[in-house]
């Protein structure tokens, strides 16, 4: 088999690239995807069907961390979807940017040509907003969206939930009371507050919008379009002709057997945070020391392979639910009530399967300690050890861009600016003792109603790994995402622990739940300064945002591909996926990785 372009994973990006580039009738692309297609699948479908994925081999590679020794040695599983659309297929449906800084980092890294203006095109190009009815508008409070600055056209749709919980009213209104409304709308980049969020669903029939059901729908029928499924890649194949090795196609497996796929012009590896790197060390290219552990032939050494893994961290809290008649997806443990809305949403698309909450906010360090129930933990001394002279920092990254920063000073430079939480609900319990089976995580321990927050560490610090631990592609790569290893990750993690009790305290959410947000979801109980450190560690989750592994960055400075997503060392091969971000941005990833995706296009046409 043989086409121009051979494209490694059929996920967010994946796909991304291979509809554009097939957009030309010139030109021809192959798909290797190692899951099947679940487009017509309710299950990936139905917003609210989401977690019913976690876990299940049809749609989730399932992988797990090693135990993370700051987190009091608890395993974290690690969704990611294993279908065409990826983990696109399996997300919270969140449709969110990153800021304005996030993107001009990635500059300030010593990228050229990277920066926010820079990639607002290739963000348009992606999302077509659709606007809500009148109703929803007021109901969930979504007047701050400014809609000429979202995309029209693009193939992925985004709207509100028409659908929605008393809580869905209540959190926007809850962050109002508390004086932290949106500033404006946060696709501008800038905008800090509590809102309601877009959703990646297609309104007309209340279904996820995502990668495999608008940039693969459009372009399946090509004849210069192909996608295998149920193929999974053992290692990108080489030619070695003395000078640079040049990448030639991929080895895939289906069925115990193995093929050969060939590239005439390039190999795309779109693989995933987990899965690139893993491929790119099975295939040569990475820190010679693991390669000869595992008696890989060395092709490239690069010992940036793999680190630089970046991930969003979050801390739960839960409260009971005031009764009666209040609806949590607890309800759905009933067997009775959930057939009865399986049936509504299979017959016309209605129900409570045809919606999911979006209720979110970004905040800044201090906007989450003006209102805390406690006493605000006084982190100044915390950042002053380890960011010595912020605003001296600041400034200089700003005098002389493109400054070859570092992470570290980056992050700093920012510390008081940009969001250092973003906080979210879920209109349920989660059990966060069973991190490690993403299968009851999002189902509290015992019967009864709950509400839980969740509030995510949005620019850590602690960077981690992932790499080969044999060199035989079906076994999984080991990961470690290393979290909470750097000390300000947990402080901050504790400031917003404490913040979160504050917001359950605050009407109208307050009114919703048991005494007034003071009646905690069995396993849970009130933080204060003492406890919430314990707290924090012992019940550590993630946002599912792995990142970071390939990272975009001057080889010096921890690359594995440079600006225009090329791998250093051979020709003919590039990493689009998350694993290029080389600095994690602020909330959820997807938009990121489709701009990227679209960014990368352009390269490629570029040759
Ligand atoms: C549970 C969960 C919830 C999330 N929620 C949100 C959200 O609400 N909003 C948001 O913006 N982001 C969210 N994210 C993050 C976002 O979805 C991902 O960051 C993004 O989709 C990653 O895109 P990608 O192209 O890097 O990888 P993926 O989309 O995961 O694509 C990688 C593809 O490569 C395939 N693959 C891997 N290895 C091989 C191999 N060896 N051979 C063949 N194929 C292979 C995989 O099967 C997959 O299809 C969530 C992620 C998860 C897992």
């Amino acid at each position: 088999e043989r086409s121009d372009y051979v494209i490694i994973g059929g996920g967010t990006a994946g796909l991304t690239i291979a509809a554009r580039l097939s957009e030309d009738p010139n030109v021809t692309v192959t798909v290797i995807e190692a899951g099947e297609d679940r487009t017509s699948d309710v299950e990936v479908l139905a917003p609210n069907l989401l977690t019913s994925l976690y876990s299940n081999p049809k749609y989730d590679w399932n992988y797990r961390t090693i135990p993370q020794v700051n987190a009091n040695n608890h395993v974290l599983a690690h969704p990611r979807g294993k279908q065409l659309g990826g983990s696109s297929a399996i997300n919270f449906l969140w449709w969110t940017h990153a800021s304005q800084q996030d993107i001009n980092n990635w500059g300030l890294l010593g990228n050229p040509n990277w920066s926010w203006n820079a990639l607002q095109p290739f963000y348009r190009r992606s999302e077509s907003y659709v606007q809500p009815s009148r109703k929803t508008v007021e109901d969930l409070d979504t007047g701050y969206i400014d809609p000429a600055l979202h995309g029209q056209d693009g193939p992925v749709l985004n709207t509100f939930a028409d659908i929605y919980l008393p809580f869905d009213e209540a959190w926007p209104r809850t962050y109002r009371a508390l004086g932290l409304p949106p500033s404006s709308d946060p696709r501008d980049g800038l905008a800090l507050g509590g809102y309601t969020n877009l959703i990646n669903m297609d309104p007309k029939t209340r279904s996820r919008s995502y990668a495999a059901t608008t940039y693969m729908r459009g372009a399946e029928n090509r004849p210069n379009f192909k996608v295998i499924t149920g193929a999974h890649v053992q290692r990108i194949t080489f030619v070695d002709s003395g000078k640079r090795p040049r990448a030639t196609g991929a080895l895939y497996s289906t069925n115990g057997t193995t093929h050969q796929v060939k590239a005439r012009k390039e190999v795309i590896l779109s693989a995933g945070a987990f899965g690139s790197p893993q491929l790119l060390e099975l295939s040569g290219i990475g820190n010679p020391d693991i390669l000869k552990k595992y008696g890989i032939e060395i092709l490239v050494a690069n010992k940036n392979v793999g680190e630089n893994l970046q991930d969003h961290a979050y801390v739960p809290i839960g409260y009971e639910v005031k009764e009666p008649g209040l609806f949590t997806l607890d309800d759905f443990a009933n067997e009775t009530l959930f057939n009865e809305e399986y049936e509504k949403y299979i017959t016309n698309h209605t129900g409570l399967l045809a919606t999911t909450s979006a209720m979110s906010g970004l905040l800044s360090l201090a906007q989450i300690q003006q209102n805390t129930t406690d006493d605000p933990l006084d982190l100044s001394k915390s950042i002053e050890s380890i960011c010595p002279d912020t605003k001296k920092t600041h400034t200089q990254t700003h005098l002389r861009p493109p400054h070859p920063s570092s992470q570290h000073d980056l992050l700093c430079a920012s510390i008081d600016t940009e969001a250092i939480v973003q906080e979210f609900a879920f209109p349920s319990g989660i059990n966060p003792q069973l991190s490690n089976d993403s299968s009851k995580l999002f189902l509290a321990s015992t019967p009864g109603n709950f509400f839980s927050m969740q509030g995510v560490l949005e620019h850590p610090f602690s960077r981690g790994s992932v790499h080969i631990q044999s060199s035989d592609a079906s076994e999984y790569p080991r990961i470690d995402p290393n979290y909470l290893s750097h000390p300000l990750d947990i402080k901050v993690l504790e400031a917003i622990a404490l913040h979160l009790q504050a917001v359950a305290q605050t009407k109208p959410l307050s009114k919703l739940l048991v005494d007034g947000g003071r009646k905690y979801q069995p396993g849970y109980y009130a933080l204060n300064a003492s406890n919430v450190e314990g707290w924090v560690r012992d019940n550590l989750q993630s946002e599912y945002h792995p990142c970071g592994t390939a990272a975009m960055l001057p080889k010096e400075k921890g690359g594995v591909v440079d600006e225009k997503f090329r791998v250093y060392g051979v020709d003919g091969l590039r990493v689009v996926d998350a694993s290029v971000f080389p600095l994690i941005p602020r909330a959820n990833l997807q938009t990121l990785v489709y701009a990227v995706a679209e960014r990368a296009v352009e390269f490629l046409r570029e040759g």
